[in-house]
């Protein structure tokens, strides 16, 4: 009895540790199975910031055959439009249930701003990934990270099984650092555009330096303005009135008071940073040029100024406007002005270009629903204070939400060592899963409570 007793129970003790130890191996080997998906999820962001689509030279077609060989490895459908020659627009396409439905577009662009590489801890096409997990790129923020995002968003459906009620398109568009003139704008005017029957649009945003997520209804629009004087020229020795460098001076004067009052309140905090009109000087050219230097006694007839102006959807462009004309580049002060880029305030329809943040907007509350699923957190939704293609999509009077899922990071878009941290970069595709999750299974409810696909 006794040795039948402790044989049963050397057995169990047998059966227990086998037990264990079989746990502890699975357990292993789905960790290191999981290690070893997201650092190929990595690798893949590295591949594609590795791809220098800097201006002016961007490799645009390196960027789009990297694009459409990972959209092979998911089966969505692939297309090049060339609206510019050089300048490639990828589509892709994944297929809903109910194609009749209006479509979800998730837009990117795949150029970067140009790098001073010298400045750089890392070389800016290198993708270095740090000891602390963070991937050195030009693009790591804008917007390389999102445009991969939502392909590995897919993925991730794609391999729980998850089927689409509602069509995604994806875009990888050129040429938005430099307007998206070439792009984004001739894509949105176009007839494939029409054809697809969008419904929503993402399109990017910023990092964020705590822990909610910056989202963007709507943006300002960019003016660039040059304005020039001309004046009597003389004898630097010599005071008098209406020189070129004295006319552009009271310009500049008066530029600097109207740029003090705007941001006296955002420093204030009675305004956020898209609510104000910026004007930043960024080049001033005058001066008598010889080989050997400037002409130090001659006061020149010329001399001109280039600000950066962005002009919030709710400011009034006429009083702007008038501003410009009467007050920084006057003809009575022999002045004169033009713009290098002036976008319009209002849509195709005359109305302010906003993206409703309530109710009245089903994909806002979907878009909130779907972070907060993924245990995100929304901040305050804000006015994007410089320009993304979403400016287009909203110009046709489509919502457009600007977002790219980064917090607890530095904003560093256009910097010197933009990165963003692998943690970060995985945690942005939950994000989108949700998201796309959310935006194609929704359903528009009708009056009498039916869902219109049951009717
Ligand atoms: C005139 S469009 C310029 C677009 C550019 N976009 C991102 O930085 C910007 O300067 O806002
Ligand atoms: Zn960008
Ligand atoms: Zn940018």
């Amino acid at each position: 009895m006794e040795g039948a007793h402790s044989h049963y129970r050397y057995l169990s003790s047998i059966i227990i540790i086998k037990f264990f130890s079989l746990s502890l191996l699975l357990f292993f080997t789905s960790s290191i199975q999981s290690l070893e998906s997201s650092s190929e999820v990595i690798s893949r962001f590295q591949q594609y910031l590795q791809i220098n689509t800097a201006h002016p030279n961007p490799k645009y077609f390196e960027a789009a055959d990297f694009i459409i060989s990972q959209a092979k490895t998911l089966n969505l459908e692939s297309q090049t439009l060339e609206y510019v020659k050089g300048k490639p627009v990828v589509l892709l396409k994944w297929p809903g249930k109910n194609p009749k439905l209006p479509s979800i577009l998730l837009n990117s662009h795949t150029d970067v701003v140009p790098a001073e590489h010298h400045k750089w801890n890392h070389p800016p096409f290198d993708a270095h990934l740090d000891l602390f997990g963070n991937i050195y790129a030009r693009g790591s923020q804008d917007m390389k990270c999102v445009g991969l995002q939502y392909l590995e968003a897919i993925r991730r459906l794609k391999n729980s099984g998850f089927e689409p009620l509602r069509t995604v398109y994806l875009t990888f568009v050129p040429d938005e650092e430099i307007g998206g003139h070439d792009g984004a704008e001739k894509f949105a005017e176009s007839e494939t555009f029409k054809k697809m029957n969008v419904g929503i649009v993402l399109d990017e945003g910023l990092a964020s330096p705590n822990e909610n997520y910056r989202v963007f209804y709507a943006e300002r629009s960019p003016w660039w303005l040059v304005i020039k004087a001309t004046g009597v020229p003389g004898h630097g020795a010599k005071l008098y009135d209406n020189s070129a460098m004295e006319n552009l001076l009271k310009s500049i004067e008066s530029v600097r008071r109207f740029r003090a009052a705007q941001f006296d309140m955002v420093k204030a905090g009675v305004k956020a940073e898209g609510e104000v009109t910026s004007v930043n000087m960024v080049f001033l050219k005058a001066g008598t040029a010889t080989p050997t230097g400037f002409v130090m006694n001659l006061q020149p007839s010329e001399a001109e100024a280039g600000f950066d102006i962005r002009v919030p959807p709710t400011a009034d462009p006429e009083s702007l406007e008038k501003r410009i004309s009467e007050e920084w580049a006057p003809s009575s002060r022999n002045m004169t002005f033009e713009f290098k880029q002036k976008a319009s305030v209002y849509d195709n329809f005359g109305k302010a270009a906003l993206t409703a943040t309530d109710n009245s907007n089903p994909w806002w509350t979907l878009l909130e629903g779907a972070v907060k699923k993924a245990n995100g957190k929304l901040g305050k939704p804000e006015i994007f204070p410089a320009a993304t293609d979403a400016r287009y999509f909203r110009n046709l009077g489509l919502p457009a939400i600007g977002f790219s899922p980064m917090a607890n990071t530095p904003i560093l878009l256009h910097d010197h060592n933009e990165f963003l941290n692998q943690e970060e970069y995985m945690k942005g595709i939950e994000i989108y899963e949700s998201i796309i999750k959310e935006y194609t299974s929704y359903v528009e409810p009708t009056r009498n409570g039916a869902s219109r696909e049951e009717l």
